[in-house]
């Protein structure tokens, strides 16, 4: 301690110069008033402004803050001393002769401790919003006063430190300096008059392995909100690679002060924009972090392969007892990415129950409203419920205890002063169930998947069955089929029904004379030039080499021959390259009408064939028919 006190009389620390000093000055004055202290805040435009906009952020009333009298007003006159100190400190020591402290780091590490600290004030009402942007601001002034007092020996230390990480910085301080950042910023704070309730838990928020504050105390929730501040201000300025990993601390952090982990993302994303306003006007860098959004999808993309205990489960955590429930909260987002949901009490539960359907449920026994073996046998009586895994805690443990617990629906019991392996181990009959839904769903998906598949192919292999390769038309079999369905319906309908078959003109000379290949396109050609010449309702099929039929429906003898001639005309119009030649061709066309004397389909096309064969007969490029009634 003397060496501490010799420190304060050397004027080596820290101090505010210039108008902060002079407010730091004035308020020590019994009789200054707010109006005083506002005039000399008015002397510096860039307290002002931050004055200003600081008391606009923290401030729940609609109607803005303008004038720095309102600011000043609004703030007090601690505060605002506080705050022209802070700010002083900023625009004083953004450089000095420590080399291995990155002086700027540093403020922008406070900035996001100060507004982390003065988000978490407004969530949670435990101090003041603007008291605690100054707490967080000024929390590791410790740091920057050694680096400004013993450059060289903080050097060695920060050296010392980086060849060691895994020492605690102040060990490797107190090794060096006889001091450490802790008691020196305290001592520090005190001087400057930062208010008791305050000094005591930043003495406390670095060192987590002891904690001396009753649970529900206030100083155990500015602890907490210091050590949450620290660890947002860690993630802030940390490298792509860690920030997974201090996420998943800072969040088990936020449960320990009920911040729910659905409002988690909003509350980061939010500290962060306002991170990057604030270093604007204090003019310190802040990094670009991505969303919460994109760290938490960065975590999953780098995790390897899912054990069974590491299966995320949905929980609520059921109990009246607000520091049990946290501990419980606690311990199961410690070391997973269990989502837990708080309830209070069993009606809570119920409905929270109903809402996000959780895994695993873990409720007391002793539950206000509905007990948690009602709330169990509630559960029990729903199709949702019948599937949760649900786990009963309670005060006292005996025999009867157990049966009521069993019979009540429940799957298990937890010890109320369970450690964080123990629940693990009770989680793993839910992680199991979970990875086993997990394979049976999948197993169907892709059941389901096989099956469309095999209706696709099934589907693709009756088309292709029924569709000629090459011309893409019907092939022989689909034209049976057609025209036997044809037949019918004339038969019914006693409507007329024609047929055509078309054979092309002397192919086999274009096939020995240009190849197969070019008989195949000159094939393809004229398929199309028949499916584009003839009338919609008119089926074109391929029925054989060379040869197509047209079946006719609704059309008569006169009709047939009309349309057999047109088709004959424009397929004998459509130039077609043929190798490096151009060639027309002709076909030779047979129609067949169905009348009384015909028997069935297969006479109608043998009447068709009668007349393709005359048309051959007669020299080709022609349109005959061999009707019987023309022909008796
Ligand atoms: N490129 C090709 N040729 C085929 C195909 N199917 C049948 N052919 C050929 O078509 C030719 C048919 O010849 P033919 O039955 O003698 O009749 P044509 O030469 O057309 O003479 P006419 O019918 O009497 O005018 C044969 O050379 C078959 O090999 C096919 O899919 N592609």
């Amino acid at each position: 301690m003397a060496q501490l006190e010799q420190l304060k009389l050397s004027g080596q620390l820290p101090t505010p110069r210039g108008v902060a000093l002079a407010i730091l000055e004035l308020s020590q004055r019994e009789n200054a008033t707010l109006g005083e202290i506002a005039r000399v805040v008015q002397t510096d435009p860039a307290l002002s402004g931050r004055l200003i906009k600081l008391a606009n952020t923290a401030s729940h009333i609609a109607r803005p803050v303008v004038s720095v009298q309102e600011a000043v007003v609004r703030q007090g006159m601690a505060t605002v001393r506080q705050l022209a100190l802070g700010f002083s400190l900023v625009d004083q020591y953004r450089n000095g002769a420590c080399k291995a402290f990155d002086y700027q780091e540093y403020w922008s590490h406070s900035l996001l401790m100060a507004l982390g600290m003065q988000a978490l004030g407004m969530r949670l009402h435990v101090a003041a919003a603007d008291e605690l942007f100054v707490c967080g601001l000024l929390a590791q002034v410790g740091r920057l006063a050694l680096a400004t007092v013993y450059p060289d020996e903080y050097n060695a230390v920060l050296m010392a430190q980086h060849a060691d990480p895994a020492q605690a910085i102040i060990v490797h301080e107190r090794a060096r300096l006889e001091t450490d950042h802790t008691e020196l910023g305290i001592v520090m704070l005190c001087d400057w008059g930062m208010p008791k309730v305050f000094t005591g838990p930043l003495t406390q928020y670095e060192y987590p392995g002891h904690p001396s504050y009753p649970q529900d105390s206030r100083s155990n929730s500015l602890m907490l909100m210091l050590r949450l501040s620290h660890r947002l201000a860690d993630l802030g300025l940390a490298n792509a690679d860690v920030r997974p990993k201090l996420l998943k601390e800072w969040m088990a952090l936020a449960t320990e002060l009920d911040i729910p982990q659905e409002d988690a993302g909003r509350f980061i994303d939010q500290v962060i924009d306002s991170w990057r306003e604030w270093s604007e006007l204090l003019k310190i860098p802040a990094t670009a972090l991505p969303s919460f959004a994109e760290i938490c999808h960065g975590y999953h993309e780098t995790k390897e392969e899912t054990k069974e205990s590491d299966i995320p489960l949905r929980i609520v955590v059921a109990d009246g007892n607000a520091i049990n429930r946290r501990k419980t909260m606690a311990l199961l987002v410690e070391d997973s990415e269990h989502t837990v949901y708080p309830a209070e009490n069993g009606n809570t539960a119920l409905a929270l129950a109903m809402e996000v359907l959780p895994h695993v449920i873990i409720a007391h026994v002793d539950l206000p409203l509905l007990d948690g073996l009602e709330l169990c046998q509630a559960l029990r009586a729903t199709e949702e419920g019948r599937r949760m895994h649900i786990l009963l805690t309670a005060d006292e443990h005996g025999e009867e205890q157990l049966i009521n617990a069993f019979e009540a629906g429940a799957d298990g019991y937890v010890p109320n002063a369970i450690s964080a392996k123990g629940l693990r181990i009770r989680l793993c009959a839910a992680q199991r169930l979970v990875q086993l839904q997990a394979a049976w769903e999948k197993d169907r998906m892709q059941l389901r998947q096989i099956a469309a598949e095999l209706v696709v192919a099934n589907r693709r292999l009756a088309t292709a069955a029924l569709t000629d390769q090459l011309t893409g038309l019907p092939n022989r079999r689909s034209a049976m089929d057609q025209l036997e369905q044809a037949w019918s319906a004339a038969s019914r309908s006693g409507l007329p029904l024609s047929v055509m078959v078309i054979d092309i003109d002397h192919f086999k000379q274009i096939n020995d004379s240009h190849g197969h290949a070019a008989g195949d396109l000159v094939l393809r050609e004229a398929a199309a030039t028949l499916r584009a010449s003839a009338r919609r309702e008119d089926s074109v099929c391929r029925i054989g080499g060379e040869e197509f039929l047209v079946i006719c429906p609704n059309t008569d003898l006169k009709s047939a021959m009309q349309s057999a001639e047109r088709l004959r005309v424009n397929l004998g119009a459509k130039r077609m390259a043929i190798g490096q030649t151009e060639k027309t061709l002709t076909v030779s066309i047979g129609v067949a009408t169905r009348e009384s004397g015909i028997a069935d389909m297969d006479v109608l096309v043998s009447l068709a064939d009668q007349a393709l064969y005359a048309a051959k007969e007669a020299g080709r490029n022609l349109t005959c028919t061999r009707q019987q009634s023309l022909f008796p």
